[in-house]
């Protein structure tokens, strides 16, 4: 039986990561806190589109069954979109085939390919609307979540820490494995369409895509690697909004509704790992999702909180 102490867990990070990690843990007794920097709207989590797929994230033997696992929990919450954000909505991926995708692909239901690419009907999440409603859930829980600065993960007055840092585990941990891929966006009014798209990237990682969500159209995409800006950059907002006009000439003319940018936290590998500290504490790392952070969410806290409650691996 655990003591009411080592019951005790922060979690340091309050993007998608950490509040997904924080209700696993406080649903299975534990007594959770999270501690983070920026909350709900001023995540890099609310910035995403955020459609359920496996994109620049690694290790792709890992990221299929994380992915599997967080689709299951997807598609249920797919029931209640109003509360919980999450939507099942058909699109294509132009130009993706079958060949090249791992197992996990096969395991997707309706995944089919089509003349034009990958057709699916696949979770499309409201990121602020669905950062809200965890955040009720592990509340409901009986977890907390509080507007903390962590400076060194040591200083942190539990007996188990998890680590959800995102792109702030560079210099917390500190690990230069883990990197800003950029990505910018451009919400506008949406001219009538119903179906999520996604085109091929280009060079320097340029894409065309675009995900309709109850508050607009959302067109991306881009994906700068080591580029540090948060500011919206007009030149590269309006090759998004031609690119996305390409495929779909109606978007040429809405009305612009706001401009996103975001710092995706890319690692070689996901860090989810289980640490020993000095200090007899116990450290899970959960960080490094790049580009599927969503996509993985569930998949990734359920290992974390394993790795809570029964360490490593043998
Ligand atoms: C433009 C764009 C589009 C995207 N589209 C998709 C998509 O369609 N599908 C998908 O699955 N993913 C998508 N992503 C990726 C996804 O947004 C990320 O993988 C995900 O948000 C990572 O979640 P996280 O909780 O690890 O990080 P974050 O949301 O960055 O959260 C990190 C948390 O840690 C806190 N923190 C950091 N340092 C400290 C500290 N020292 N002390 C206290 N707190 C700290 C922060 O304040 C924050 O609360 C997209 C990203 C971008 C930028």
């Amino acid at each position: 039986m655990r003591s009411e102490l080592s019951d005790e867990v922060i979690v340091v990070g309050g993007g998608v990561v950490g509040l997904t990690t924080a209700v696993v843990l406080a649903e299975g007794g534990r007594r959770v806190r999270v501690w983070a920097r920026e909350t709900g709207g001023r995540t890099t989590s609310a910035v995403a589109g955020a459609l359920w797929w496996p994109y620049r994230i690694e290790p792709e033997a890992l990221v299929g069954e994380w992915a599997l696992a967080s689709l299951v929990v997807y598609r249920e919450l797919a029931a209640r979109p109003e509360e919980t954000g999450v939507r099942l909505v058909e699109g294509v991926h132009d130009g993706l085939r079958l060949d090249g995708l791992g197992a996990w692909a096969a395991q997707v239901p309706g995944l089919a390919e089509t003349a034009e690419g990958l057709a699916a009907r696949l979770p499309l999440i409201d990121m602020p609307v669905h950062l809200a409603w965890l955040r009720k859930r592990l509340e409901r829980a009986g977890g907390t979540v509080e507007e903390r600065v962590v400076e060194a993960l040591d200083e942190v007055p539990a007996p188990v820490v998890v680590n959800c840092t995102g792109l702030g585990a560079r210099s917390l941990v500190p690990d230069p494995a883990v990197r800003p891929v950029r990505g910018q966006l451009v919400v506008v009014e949406n001219p009538g369409i119903s179906t999520w798209y996604t085109s091929d990237e280009v060079a320097g990682g340029a894409s065309a895509y675009f995900f309709p969500q109850p508050g607009g159209l959302l067109l991306g995409g881009t994906a700068e690697e080591d580029a540090w800006s948060l500011e919206p950059d007009p030149e590269v907002a309006a090759g998004i909004m031609a690119r996305c006009a390409a495929v779909r000439p109606e978007i040429a003319g809405a009305r612009v509704l706001a401009h996103r940018v975001g710092l995706r936290p890319y690692r070689a590998a996901v860090r989810l790992e289980h640490e020993l500290r000095p200090s007899g504490r116990v450290l899970v790392h959960n960080y490094g999702h790049g580009g599927a952070g969503v996509t993985v969410a569930w998949g990734c806290a359920r290992e974390a909180a394993g790795l809570v409650d029964t360490g490593p691996a043998a």
